[in-house]
């Protein structure tokens, strides 16, 4: 058996701040101490966290590796987005298994394991996504959710690709209310866009600032509250990923102090980025056209003050890469052929520990908001996002006075620019340790594609 201590720290749950010693045995923890009671451990490695936290592994609930978007694909594979988002301390990401339209959701299941199978460097699970809904598709959940794929995303965006309608959402609530998977929506409402997108094009307005312009907040909010009133009718919960608008807030607000079982995510990008970007010098707004979009500053305040209140509960990354050149310039003369999304899996703890310093949340909401609560959200708790006995040795030792720039230059991710190019931001995952094995030390890369497992999930923790 291997023995690990982690000496000196300052370890940090959802819950607790407190000075202790952690001790791993091979993959997992087996106890956390105070420096008097644990100065008789032994170990075969010490690792000094003098002036560190000690923080779990980053659980990042939303990724788009390889994913098929606009005629191309999302530019980082599995094996280069988990190397990128184990130097950023995040230990676990959970992708979305696309179910090819016309074909069984099985088959998506399939493809992405193709993919990440021995390729990942930190574990990983999968979310269906649900793109044509019918009775064989509604069974398939079921199994899916007996193998570990628990939540499936649905859209009420994107027309044509993965729109679903609204009862086509209605009945997979109602399977997700029976099987105790967990729906996760995009909210916006993709038929009422598209017809903006049509009448903008026509009129010549072509640009990437007007993404940002016909993807009203209205349109996430009126879609936000559809999806809430269809999982009270077909009685089953409801998560909603990426949200952007103070009004769509607003509606999840409105469902939880009614006492509806309805969670929201938020994104880096929304909290440090707004619409402005869109409107960058020549066609670098391309780098910037995501969905739902960004939004102007004032937004900024009510996704804060929603992440403190909990009426957001998660933040996930949403990370979804296109390079500029040749993927982001498909859009050129066409801002609706941009392939949406944004790049972010290895920056998103530092930017929130950014937060901490700044004051918009506390340290034990960070790693709540960052690890703990989408690891109970997606049924990975309390093997992932916290420090416990039993739990898995997922484990950052994270300089809290660190400065960093962020750049392309210097990032690992598989893509040609950084969506916060220049950030100047305090805080920076020193070593990582990813079931036990030390992958990140000191600016050395140290993991492996393949070392990372596939993870079958239980249901949401918050719903049992
Ligand atoms: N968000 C985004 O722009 N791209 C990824 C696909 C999605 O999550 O809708
Ligand atoms: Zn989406
Ligand atoms: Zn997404």
């Amino acid at each position: 058996m291997s023995r690990t201590i982690i000496r000196g720290g300052l370890v940090i749950t959802a819950t607790e701040e407190t000075e202790a010693d952690v001790l791993i045995e091979d993959d997992t923890i087996a106890a956390i101490a105070t420096p008097a009671l644990a100065r008789e451990w032994t170990a075969d490695t010490v690792l000094d966290a003098t002036g560190r936290y000690v923080i779990p592994g980053g659980v990042d609930a939303h990724t788009h590796m390889e994913m098929p978007f606009g005629g191309t694909f999302a530019s980082d594979t599995f094996e280069t987005g988990t190397r990128a988002a184990a130097w950023g301390g995040t230990t676990t990401i959970i992708d979305f298994a696309i179910q090819p339209v016309g074909r069984t959701l099985r088959e998506g299941v399939e493809a992405w394991h193709a993919k990440a199978d021995e390729r990942c460097a930190i574990d990983y699970g999968f979310h269906g996504i649900l793109s044509d809904v019918g009775d064989g598709v509604l069974k398939e959940m079921d199994a899916l959710v007996g193998e570990g794929i628990t939540s499936f995303k649905m859209f009420m965006a994107y027309p044509g690709v993965f729109y679903s309608d609204d009862g086509q959402i209605l009945r997979a609530m109602q399977q997700a209310g029976d099987n105790g998977a967990l729906i996760m929506m995009h909210a916006e409402n993709g038929i009422a866009i598209d017809v903006l997108v049509r009448q903008a094009l026509d009129a010549g307005r072509t640009a990437p600032k007007h993404h940002g312009r016909v993807r009203h907040p209205r349109l996430e909010a009126e879609a936000t509250h559809r999806a809430i009133q269809l999982a009270a009718v077909a009685g089953s919960p409801l998560y909603v990923v990426h949200v952007s608008a103070t009004q769509a807030i607003a509606e999840i607000t409105r469902a939880r102090h009614e006492g509806q079982p309805v969670f929201g995510e938020t994104c880096p990008q929304y909290l440090f980025l707004t619409v402005d970007e869109l409107d960058g010098p020549g066609f670098d707004g391309a780098k910037y056209v995501c969905s739902t979009p960004l939004r102007p500053a004032e937004h900024q305040a009510s996704l804060w003050r929603a992440l403190r209140t909990d009426d957001l509960s998660v933040v996930s990354t949403d990370h979804c890469p296109f390079c500029f050149a040749g993927q982001k310039e498909l859009g050129r003369d066409d801002f609706s052929k941009i392939p949406n999304g944004i790049p972010g899996v290895e920056n998103r703890l530092d930017l929130l520990h950014d937060a901490v310093v700044a004051g918009h949340i506390t340290r034990r909401r960070w790693v709540e908001l960052a690890c703990t609560t989408p690891a109970r959200m997606f049924g990975l708790h309390p093997r992932k996002g916290t420090l416990a006995p039993g739990s898995d040795a997922d484990v950052v030792l994270y300089d809290p006075h660190a400065e960093q720039v962020l750049s392309a230059e210097t990032h690992h991710m598989n893509v040609d620019y950084n969506a916060y190019e220049g950030r100047r931001i305090t805080g920076r995952a020193r070593t990582v340790l990813s079931r036990g094995e030390v992958i990140v030390h000191e600016g050395e890369y140290r993991g492996r594609p393949g070392r990372g497992r596939f993870l079958r999930r239980d249901t949401c923790d918050y719903l049992t």
